[in-house]
C-alpha cells in the first residue's frame, strides 16, 4: 500500500546573518521516513533535536531564516499527490492546510481566538476553506462534530478563557478534525497538562484515529505518551534520526545507544536503583560533531564513529538503526 507520506534524505537549515557573521544550523539534516496510513507515527528526543522543524518543513510552513537545502516531502493522498516544497502556497493553504493536514499544538490558545466564542474560531476556519453557504446546515454539523468526539455542544457558545486547558486543548482536537483530514500533527499536544487531563485528551485523539482510520504524527519528548499511544517511535538526536521501530520494539529491545538511554531512564514502579546520566550536552547543531552526531556522548564510541556518519540499516521488520556498532554487528 502507498504510504501516506514520503520523506527523502530531507535537509534544513536555518541560515542567518547578524553583523556580518553568517551562522548554519543544521536543525534536520538527512532525515528520511514514511507515514503509513492508519497509524499513530511518533517523533521522539529531547529540546532541539530538530522535532518542531521536521514538523515545519513536512507541513509547508517553511519561512526565512529556514530553507529546505535538499530532500524530498511527497503526501499520496485520497486521489492525488502533493510534493509539498514545490506546491504553491495558496494552495497549500486553500486545499492542504486543515483540510489534508491539520495541527495540534501545545496550549491551543494560538488557534483559539480568545476574544471570540468558540463556534465563531469554527465558522472562521470552515468559511475560509469551505464557506458556508448555510448557516443552519452548518451549526448543526458542528453541534454534531463536538457532541461524536464527547464535548458538550453547549461550550461552542463559550469564549477559551471560560474552558479548562484540557477542555481547550479537546477543542483544538474537535477543531483539527472538522473536514476529517488525514494527516493531524500533533506537536506536544499533552505537555502543558497535569497526568489525568493529559490522559483524556490522548484517548481522544486514539479514539478519533480509530474511528477516523488517519495518521497521527505525534511529536513529544515525553517517552510515556508515546508507550501509550503510538503504533511505531523514531528517535531523533541532533536533527537525524537515530532508530525507529514499532513501539514495543524501541522500549523492549532499543539498538541505538541514545535510545537505550531514554528508555532506561524511564521510572520504573518499585525500582529504587539510581539511572546513569549522559555525559556531556547535545550538540551545537551550527557546529555538529563530525560521523555520528551522538559519539561524543556515546559510552561505545570507536573510531569510525567519529569519522563516518552511520548509514541506516534495516535490522528487523519496520526496525531501522543508525549507529556503527550495529553496521559492525551485522
Ligand atoms: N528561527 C530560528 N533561527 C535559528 N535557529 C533556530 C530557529 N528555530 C530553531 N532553531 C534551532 O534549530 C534547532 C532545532 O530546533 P527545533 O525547535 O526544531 O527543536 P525541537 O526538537 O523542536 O526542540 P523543542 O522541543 O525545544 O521545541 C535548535 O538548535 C534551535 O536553536
Amino acid at each position: 500500500m502507498t504510504p501516506l507520506l514520503e520523506v527523502e534524505d530531507l535537509r534544513a537549515y536555518y541560515r542567518t546573518e547578524v553583523y556580518g557573521i553568517s551562522r548554519t544550523v543544521r536543525a534536520v539534516d538527512g532525515v528520511s521516513f514514511q507515514l503509513e496510513r492508519n497509524e499513530i507515527y511518533g517523533i521522539a528526543g529531547e529540546s532541539s533535536c530538530g522535532k518542531t522543524t521536521l514538523i515545519k518543513v513536512i507541513s509547508g510552513t517553511i519561512k526565512p531564516p529556514l530553507r529546505v537545502e535538499s530532500g524530498r516531502v511527497c503526501y499520496h493522498f485520497e486521489g492525488r499527490d502533493v510534493d509539498i516544497l514545490h506546491t504553491d502556497r495558496d494552495e497549500l493553504r486553500t486545499q492542504v492546510r486543515w483540510k489534508e493536514i491539520s495541527y495540534v499544538m501545545q496550549g491551543s490558545m494560538s488557534v483559539l481566538n480568545p476574544v471570540r466564542r468558540i463556534i465563531r474560531t469554527f465558522e472562521d476556519i470552515v468559511g475560509t476553506h469551505q464557506g458556508i453557504p448555510d448557516r443552519r446546515a452548518f451549526l448543526e454539523h458542528v453541534r454534531e462534530h463536538v457532541k461524536t468526539l464527547g464535548l458538550p455542544p453547549d461550550i461552542l457558545n463559550l469564549y477559551p478563557h471560560q474552558l479548562s486547558g484540557g477542555m481547550r486543548q479537546r477543542v483544538a482536537i474537535a477543531l483539527a478534525t472538522i473536514f476529517h483530514p488525514s494527516l493531524i500533527i500533533a506537536d506536544e499536544p499533552t505537555t502543558a497538562l497535569d497526568v489525568v487531563v493529559q490522559r483524556g485528551v490522548l484517548q481522544m485523539l486514539k479514539d478519533i484515529q480509530a474511528e477516523s482510520g488517519n495518521t497521527v504524527l505525534l511529536v513529544t519528548h515525553d517517552l510515556a505518551v508515546h508507550a501509550n499511544v503510538a503504533d511505531r517511535v523514531a528517535v531523533m538526536y541532533a536533527g537525524r534520526i537515530v532508530e525507529e521501530a514499532p513501539t514495543e520494539v524501541i522500549f523492549e529491545a532499543p539498538r541505538h545507544p541514545y535510545a537505550q538511554h531514554l528508555i532506561q531512564s524511564l521510572p520504573v514502579i518499585g525500582d529504587k536503583s539510581s539511572k546513569g546520566s549522559l555525559s556531556g550536552a547535545p550538540p551545537n547543531l551550527a557546529n555538529p560533531p563530525s560521523g555520528c552526531r551522538f559519539h561524543p556522548r556515546c559510552p561505545h564510541a570507536m573510531d569510525i564513529c567519529r569519522q563516518r556518519v552511520p548509514e541506516m540499516l534495516t535490522v528487523g521488520p519496520r526496525h531501522r538503526v543508525a549507529c556503527h556498532l550495529v553496521e559492525e554487528a551485522a
